[in-house]
């Protein structure tokens, strides 16, 4: 049994990540990110993939991808996407694989229509408010839930 494989995802506008709105969104770039999931990952035993679009379709592709790469958790920034996209909400519950669904910002604080996900009801989990740390929580999460499910 090889490191287990977690893919990263980001929707659309994170590559903006760090240069507007940091008092929404914080300083922290995308890459920054990208490559403390990394680290972190690796740290943990597991091996981390990532991959950001604006294309709703890109993503939907990214997913089917994983299925035949065998990643085996998934952790997911929907971004604008969580809002509306039946297609990733298809996509995720199509390919069977766990997800963790993660907001910087608190979208329950914000927008009445950022308060709606598509994705929520089918995550083993959602993380928001929290800032980048929710990336971090993710990760170990999938890392932690994944050794249970080896063990079990
Ligand atoms: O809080 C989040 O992480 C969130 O998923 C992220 C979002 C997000 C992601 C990237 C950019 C923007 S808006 C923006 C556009 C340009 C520069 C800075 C921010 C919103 C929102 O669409 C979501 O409602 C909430």
């Amino acid at each position: 049994m090889g490191p287990k494989k977690i893919l990263l995802l980001n929707g659309p506008n994170l590559n903006l990540l760090g240069t507007r709105e940091p008092h929404i969104y914080g300083h922290e770039t995308l890459s920054d990110i990208e490559t403390r999931a990394v680290s972190q990952a690796s740290s943990l035993g597991a091996e981390l993939s990532f991959f950001q679009s604006n294309h709703e379709g890109a993503l939907v592709d990214r997913i089917h991808q994983a299925r035949i790469d065998g990643v085996e958790a998934i952790v997911i920034n929907p971004a604008a996407f969580t809002h509306y996209s039946v297609a990733l909400r298809d996509a995720l519950t199509g390919v069977s694989i766990p997800f963790v669904e993660i907001h910087i910002s608190n979208v329950h604080a914000r927008e009445e229509w950022r308060h709606k996900s598509f994705l929520s009801d089918k995550a083993a989990g959602v993380i928001c408010g929290l800032g980048t740390f929710g990336y971090k929580a993710a990760i170990e999460w999938c890392v932690e839930h994944l050794k249970a499910k080896e063990n079990s």
